[in-house]
Formats: structure tokens, sequence, C-alpha cells
């Protein structure tokens, strides 16, 4: 059992800036493995302005469980703005972040590395910050005279993805035959039962010997869908009986992926897919917005009104607390005990 100074530890990341090379408790074995994208091996690109794009996005949810997204509405000019923000934040002395340093066993909110971590023994090359509802509060310790264009920026962001997020969920929740009227927190816009929305701001340093370390370790997603921004390379993606490949950017569109409780509603039709992401000589940074059903809500393949002729639940029913509790504590083997 950790002592709270080593909990504490835990969650303070490397001044990067200082190092010349990847100490050995970043060193990752497996990182090198990645495959080179050859045929049938790229994500598919879909256009929400199409009129095809709900069966487009099914057959992504089916196949890959991610796709990247164009025409989707979201102001290059404020995803551009989110990644000066991002270099802003990062880009502070370490004792100034340290300030909005998350608090070990609190809310999961502020900066500090990966959540995840507290799982892996050895340590990701990353940074990040957590964002839960309003920033205000880390942002007033970042800058003291100076937050609210931060605070602007984040609340405006969080509104297009949200609304942005909704728009997807409708589309797979009809795919699944899943009556979004019985699903009473959608479209609830003072998200009252609770802060499970959030937005997560990552940092990957410039890296001496990026084949050696990972900037996140592969994990898939604790939501309903995750919208990410990234303007370069770096995210990869593990197809069965291909390996780990790269999800290339591509300038203006969002990526999108699904999350477990996806899988969990969908009876495991649709991939909530698992990905890591890989480091580089320069900075990297990427906004990652997670669409989450409140706390209390009960996840269950039954929602829908068509588990298909014969086909009986895969998955128990859970709230989302007891699943994130779970996934916390055993990460991958989550779905294995939820699984009837
Ligand atoms: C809303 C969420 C979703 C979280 C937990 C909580 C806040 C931060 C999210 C992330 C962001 C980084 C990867 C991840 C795996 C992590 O370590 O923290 C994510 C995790 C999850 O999807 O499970
Ligand atoms: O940085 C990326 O490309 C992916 C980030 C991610 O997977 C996450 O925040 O959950
Ligand atoms: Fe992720």
């Amino acid at each position: 059992m950790a002592t709270p100074e080593e909990a504490y530890k835990r969650i303070i990341p490397l001044d990067f800036g200082s190092v010349q090379t990847v100490p050995d408790s970043f060193v990752w074995p497996q990182a090198s493995d990645g495959v080179q994208s050859g045929d049938g091996l790229t994500i598919p690109i879909i256009d929400l302005m199409d009129p095809n794009a709900p069966q487009l996005i099914t057959e992504a949810c089916e196949t890959w469980g991610i796709f990247r997204l164009k025409g989707h509405g979201i102001a290059t000019k404020l995803m551009e703005d989110m990644e000066s923000e991002c270099e802003r934040l990062f880009s502070l002395p370490t004792d100034q972040k340290m300030k909005a340093l998350r608090s070990p066993g609190g809310r999961m909110i502020g900066y500090g590395i990966a959540p995840i971590q507290s799982l892996f023994s050895t340590t990701m090359w990353h940074e990040g910050f957590t964002i839960m509802g309003s920033a205000i509060d880390h942002a007033r310790l970042l800058w003291p005279n100076d937050y609210q264009g931060f605070c602007d920026k984040i609340d405006d962001y969080q509104k297009q993805m949200k609304a942005l997020a909704e728009k997807l969920m409708r589309i797979l929740f009809k795919a699944l035959n899943i009556p979004v009227e019985e699903v009473n927190w959608f479209d609830d816009p003072t998200n009252s039962s609770g802060c499970s929305l959030a937005l997560q701001l990552n940092s990957y340093p410039p890296c001496p010997d990026p084949t050696r370390t990972l900037g996140l370790a592969p994990h898939t997603d604790t939501s309903i869908v995750t919208l990410l921004q990234a303007q370069t390379s770096g995210l990869q993606v593990f197809k069965d009986g291909v390996g780990w490949f790269a999800v290339q950017p591509l300038p203006d569109a969002l990526i999108v992926n699904l999350g477990d409780f996806t899988r969990i509603l969908s009876n495991g039709r649709f991939i909530s897919v698992l990905h890591r992401v890989v480091v580089k000589p320069i900075q990297r940074y990427s906004a990652a917005y997670f669409f989450r059903p409140p706390m209390d809500f009960a996840v269950s393949p039954l929602l829908s009104k068509d588990l298909g002729p014969g086909q009986v639940p895969r998955f128990r029913c859970v709230t989302a607390k007891e699943y994130s509790d779970l996934k916390a504590k055993h990460l991958d083997e989550a779905f294995s005990l939820i699984e009837n």
C-alpha cells in the first residue's frame, strides 16, 4: 500500500525540459511494435453533412470503433485556440503548474500525470490537465491575474463539443434501437446529475528517444463517445489480427472514438477501441472530450428495443459509477467482470 507521499508523487509529472535521455522508469519495451498502415488499414473519414453519414458511422462503429469526422461544424478558430491554450498552459514553469496539481484521492481534476498511471508501474511520457465543468478554480491558481480568457475558451469548447456529441449519440442510439426519449439526462442543459462530462488536455513533451517510451498506455475510454482533437500523429489503435497502427489526423477533422459504455449498450456490436499514444521528438498536444452519462445512469444492453433474434445480453446492467469504479481498479479486466 502506497504512503500518502508516494501516492502524491504518482501525480507529479517529470520535469521533461531537463532530461536528455529516457529514464529507465519510462521504458516501455513494447513501444516500437507498431505496424505500417497498408491496404485496408485506414480509419474511415466521414463527413457529417453527407446524407449517408448515419449509415457510414454505424459501419465504422462496427468495424473500427473509431473514425475521422469532417463537416462537424466546430469552427477551425476554436480548435486553433484550444491548441494555443494547451501550449500556454503546459509551457508554464513546472512550479506554477504544480499549484494546480490534482489532489490525491480527490476529484480527478487539475494538473498531473494520466489518471490511469496508478495502474501501471512504468511511467508514461505525458502530462495532463483534467477539467470537469468549469476550469475556474484551477485556472485561478495558474494565472491569478489572467484566467478569464482560458475559462471562456474552455466553456465555449465544452459547449460545442457537448452539442456535437449529442448529435452523434442520437445517430448511435438510433442504430441501436434505443429511444433517446427514455434517457432522461439527454439534452439536459444543466447537466445537474453530476460532473461526468470531462475535457482532458494532454501534452506529450519532445522525447529524446521516442521508440523507447509511450505517451499513454493502451486503454479504452470510459465514455459513450470521445471527441479528440490532435494536429499531429501519435495516436495508434489496436486491430485484432493486425496489431498497432497509426491514426493519421486530418486538418480540421476530429477523431471520434467509442468508449466502453457504447460497447455495453450495443451488446458488443460496437467496438470500444483499444488505443495508445506514441511520442515524438517534437511536442504534441491533444484535447479529448469525454461524453459520459451521469454516474447514476444504469447502462445495460437491454435499453435496446431490439437485441436481435435469439440474442441474449452479454453484459449485466451496471451504473456508470459502478463501472467507472471497476475500471479504476481493473482497467481492461472490467469487461470480464460484468460479462454474463
Ligand atoms: C472522464 C474521465 C475519463 C478518464 C477518467 C476521467 C478523467 C480523465 C480521463 C482520462 C484521460 C486520459 C486517458 C484516461 C484513460 C485516463 O487516465 O484519464 C481517461 C479516463 C478514461 O477514459 O477512463
Ligand atoms: O492524445 C491522443 O491522441 C489520445 C488521448 C487519449 O486517448 C485520451 O485522452 O484518452
Ligand atoms: Fe483515450
